[in-house]
């Protein structure tokens, strides 16, 4: 069939799915060596073990409970080992919340330069110094280990998109091979290991490998292979079909999903946890996310507005800062103005998970998402 018209088929299935009030939304507790936090969460980024231009203290302030960081990049620079030496990244970073980290497949599939994937593993060239590198199950896992995050991600291939059914069917297939050796490879003990659900968009292949990763029992289960470039309709469907196949009692973690609509929508199908680059990315140029949007403080309609970004937001940026104030700092090239426009981006997503919590605790999620939805343009 074509894109376009099975495009318009999953769009009605879905707006089907909304009519009936279908909601999977749980709110949940999740237990780690580092403590018990709660879900829906947010997970900053902190890629380089630190969460760009702010403090691990500022991190607690604003509510963060998990981050999460790159095994490829702290794999090539400074070492993993180096990290473990250091006493592992809580001491080396000194954050005493939880740590998730990713295994490194996406990273070297959308950063490294020049790779060749085998059954063995994915050879690349470093982004960094252009050196020759190789990252199997085993030394992602062995790399993970040393790092000593509370929750590790088994070593996966994000398949690109759009890929052929072929290609995504023999890629599925080898990740849900590498998710053994990854199992097998897990010596740790207190540390979760969480597998990836791939598939690609095919329904039946994000079916065959949700049954193949739930037979191997992992404490918790990542939905991979998405947030890469397809529409949100196809992103939702390929969760309708995925997520009811996954355990009640195991979290599931949507991969690099961050804006507040994707973030209801997933929700509403039952996903637990989410990570994204974008609120910090997009802070570093200016933008801040509000209910209503994005708001571009750099633009010169903020140079007088001496109103906060969000005269309802509890964090710091807006309590003590007007927008003319950080729009100067943005304007003048200083720090600090990328430190607040961070601090209001983390703040606002990690806030909105805490109300998404609320409404589903008080039985009024799907009014929350309805509310919500019609005053936040995309
Ligand atoms: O299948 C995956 N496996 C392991 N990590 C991931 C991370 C992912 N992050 C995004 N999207 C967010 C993006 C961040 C930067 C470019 S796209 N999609 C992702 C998919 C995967
Ligand atoms: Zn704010």
């Amino acid at each position: 069939t074509c894109a376009f018209a099975g495009q318009k088929k999953v769009l009605a299935a879905y707006e089907e799915a909304v009519k009936c009030g279908y909601s999977g939304a749980r709110a949940g507790r999740l237990h780690t060596p580092h403590g018990v936090f709660d879900t829906p969460m947010f997970m900053p980024v902190g890629t380089q073990a630190t969460v760009k231009a702010v403090s691990p203290r500022e991190l607690k302030e604003m509510g963060a409970q998990i981050i999460l960081s790159n095994t490829y990049h702290l794999y090539l620079r400074p070492g993993t080992e180096l990290v473990a030496e250091a006493g592992g990244l809580h001491r080396f970073m000194d954050w005493d919340g939880g740590i998730l980290t990713d295994s490194g497949g996406f990273q070297v599939f959308s950063l490294g330069p020049l790779r060749k994937i085998t059954e063995e593993g994915a050879a690349f060239r470093s982004h960094i110094d252009g050196s020759t590198q190789f990252l199997s199950p085993e030394i992602a896992i062995k790399a993970q280990m040393n790092l000593g995050a509370d929750i590790i991600m088994a070593f996966d291939e994000c398949i690109p998109y759009p890929a052929e059914y072929q290609y995504a069917k023999l890629s599925t297939e080898r990740t849900t091979r590498w998710a053994e050796r990854s199992q097998k490879a897990h010596t740790r003990s207190g540390q979760a290991l969480f597998a990836i659900v791939q598939g690609g968009m095919y329904q039946d292949l994000r079916r065959v490998s949700a049954n193949d990763l739930v037979s191997l029992d992992f404490p918790g289960y990542g939905i991979g292979g998405l947030s890469v470039g397809e529409p949100k309709p196809v992103m939702y469907e390929m969760l309708e079909q995925t997520v009811p196949l996954l355990p009640e009692n195991k979290p599931r973690y949507l991969m690099g999903v961050g804006t507040p609509d994707c973030l209801v929508e997933a929700v509403r199908y039952g996903i637990d946890m989410f990570d994204c680059v974008f609120p910090t990315r997009v802070a570093r140029n200016g933008t801040a996310m509000t209910k209503s949007g994005r708001l571009v403080v750099k633009n010169a309609a903020y140079a007088k507005d001496f109103l906060p970004i969000d005269e309802n937001c509890g964090c710091y940026a807006c309590q003590n800062f007007s927008r003319a104030y950080i729009r100067h700092l943005l304007k003048a090239d200083e720090i600090f103005g990328l430190r607040l426009t961070t601090i209001h981006n983390l703040y606002f997503l990690l806030d909105f998970t805490k109300k998404m919590r609320q409404a589903i605790l008080e039985d009024r999620f799907l009014s929350f998402r309805e509310e919500f939805l019609a005053q936040y343009c995309k």
